[in-house]
């Protein structure tokens, strides 16, 4: 059957399998154009597994599911299933276990303290880690692969915040990082998981073979890495007492020697921290590999970035004189999370990244109980509705004919503020009940290495370099973005001009 022009054919028995399994080399594009084409709703079936998805990129529908009936969307145990690597933690837990894991962290990250680690540590690692590497590839005059530095730095600012360890994975030499080539391949797993019938992935699993062989790998050293730093954690706090650490682990570890009963103790310590460093780690690489992506394919949009941080830089000189340019990054500049705050051509371009990319590019849930959702689909308990945010942010009666353009200025009003747009619309962090806890903390470190290595350095994409989506859960780029990294020489008088 094809229904219309758009879409893809439902053949006997496999329903709309074999048009997935042909175009999954470009699967959110594809997806993209046929959502297109039928209005922003359609019905995926699987055939004979009998598995029907009702696939839908509607603002109205997301505002629906994810915030007005939360109630009847928990994300079911399909997707406990399907993320059976997260355990019980707070991104697959439902219901009671969940509101109190939320509680709890929302309430550890919103701690002053926290806040602080965050920004300081941010900016540190650009100073002493991220600033020196670039500077050593720029004067070697060796290819960068920026994804792969961006993993990296986030996986070493992720632990520092989460587990209160420095793993000091972005050191010359690059080592071999066991943990980040492991969540890579389970990311990749859980991806396929959504794309082969249960019944299928199990009976791999059963029998490990194929992709479901390299998630039992990359779960053994995942799991190792999380127990180890726990374990060293834990052995520290009963050395050395109450530790005055303010990462959330040592919270949480110091809370648990106070309450037995506590929802954090065991295996919840364990989920939960797994689910932080996901979480958090790869939505901010996959945030600023297309950042730069897009804003070194947009020199327009650079230079004004370049404009607004000369801005900064020139009322630091102002103030300080040559003492702001911090020794311990051999002359070259940072900007602290405070100088970031009021740059909104900035964030506003890191917004129309997250737009245009969202990191986690689909989401799922399952109606519990019968329900119509505004489009006029009718749904019945135990349907799974996936929503498909890539498509989303190019659908044309969403965000505009100019959709599928770089275009920070959507994101800043007339008077040069900052625009608001709802979240179910602009829906990369989530909304509802459940939106991302880490927002706040993604936009310091995001934006504070954004710009440090704008402000700094020149990169250039390599001709001829083929970017494109990885096929993961996550929004990463397959080949990686390998760039040329120059100095950039820089006058004062450019930055006082920049200033005037
Ligand atoms: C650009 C970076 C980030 C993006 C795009 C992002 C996006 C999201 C999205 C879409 C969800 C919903 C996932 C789901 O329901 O399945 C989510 C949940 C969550 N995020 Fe983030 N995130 C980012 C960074 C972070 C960071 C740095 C942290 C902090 C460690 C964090 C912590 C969380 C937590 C705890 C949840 C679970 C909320 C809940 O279920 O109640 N995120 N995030």
């Amino acid at each position: 059957k094809k229904t219309s022009s758009a879409v893809p054919i439902e053949w006997p028995i496999l329903g709309h399998l074999p048009g997935m399994i042909a175009n999954i080399h470009h699967f959110h594009d594809w997806s993209t154009g046929f959502l297109a084409g039928v209005g922003c709703n359609f019905e995926g079936r699987l055939g004979w597994t009998g598995l029907r998805y009702f696939i839908t990129c509607d603002p109205a529908n997301v505002r629906h599911v994810f915030t007005s009936n939360f109630a009847n969307y928990p994300k079911g145990e399909e997707f406990a299933t399907t993320f059976d690597i997260l355990g019980g933690g707070i991104l697959s837990a439902d219901g009671e276990s969940w509101r109190r894991q939320r509680v709890k962290v929302q309430m550890l990250m919103a701690d002053p303290r926290f806040r602080a680690l965050t920004a300081g540590c941010s900016h540190d690692e650009v100073e002493t880690s991220l600033l020196p590497f670039l500077a050593l590839a720029a004067d070697e005059g060796r290819l960068c692969d920026l994804v792969d530095v961006f993993l990296r730095i986030t996986f070493d600012v992720a632990c520092t915040l989460i587990c209160g360890v420095d793993p000091g994975c972005l050191v010359t030499g690059l080592p071999v990082v066991p943990f980040l080539r492991a969540t890579d391949d389970a990311l990749e797993t859980l991806f396929l998981r959504h794309i082969i019938p249960m019944p299928c992935w199990k009976l791999m699993r059963r029998l490990n073979v194929g992709p479901e062989r390299k998630m039992a790998i990359a779960r053994r050293t995942i799991d190792n890495f999380i127990a180890d730093t726990i374990a060293a954690r834990r052995a520290a706090i009963l050395n050395e007492g109450a530790t005055d650490s303010a990462d959330l682990l040592s919270s949480i570890l110091c809370q648990e020697n106070n309450s037995a009963n506590d929802i954090m103790a065991g295996e919840f310590v364990h989920d939960t921290t797994l689910g932080l460093l996901v979480a958090g780690r790869d939505g901010m690489a996959a945030a600023l590999s297309w950042f730069f992506y897009l804003v070194l394919t947009n020199p327009r949009v650079e230079k004004k970035l370049l404009d607004e941080l000369s801005l900064v830089v020139a009322s630091k000189k102002d103030g300080a004189g040559s003492a702001a340019v911090d020794s311990s990054s051999g002359g070259m500049e940072t900007f602290h999370a405070s100088e970031i705050k009021s740059l909104v051509y900035l964030h506003a371009a890191m917004c129309e990244t997250l737009r245009l990319y969202p990191p986690i590019p689909f989401e799922f849930k399952t109606a519990a109980a019968a329900d119509v959702l505004p489009c006029g689909k009718v749904l019945k308990a135990g349907d799974k509705v996936l929503f498909f945010n890539y498509a989303m942010s190019r659908m044309e009666g969403v965000w505009g004919k100019d959709c599928t353009e770089f275009r920070p200025e959507r994101w800043i009003t007339e008077e040069g503020s900052l625009r608001y747009e709802p979240s179910y619309k602009f829906f990369s962090f989530n909304t509802g009940p459940r939106t991302c806890l880490g927002k706040d903390m993604a936009f310091v470190l995001t934006k504070t290495v954004a710009a440090a290595m704008l402000w700094n350095f020149a990169f250039e994409v390599v001709p001829g370099h083929v970017v494109e989506p990885k096929l993961s859960i996550i929004l990463h780029m397959k080949n990686g973005l390998l760039v040329r990294v120059r100095r950039r020489s820089r006058t004062m008088s450019h930055v006082v001009t920049a200033k005037t």
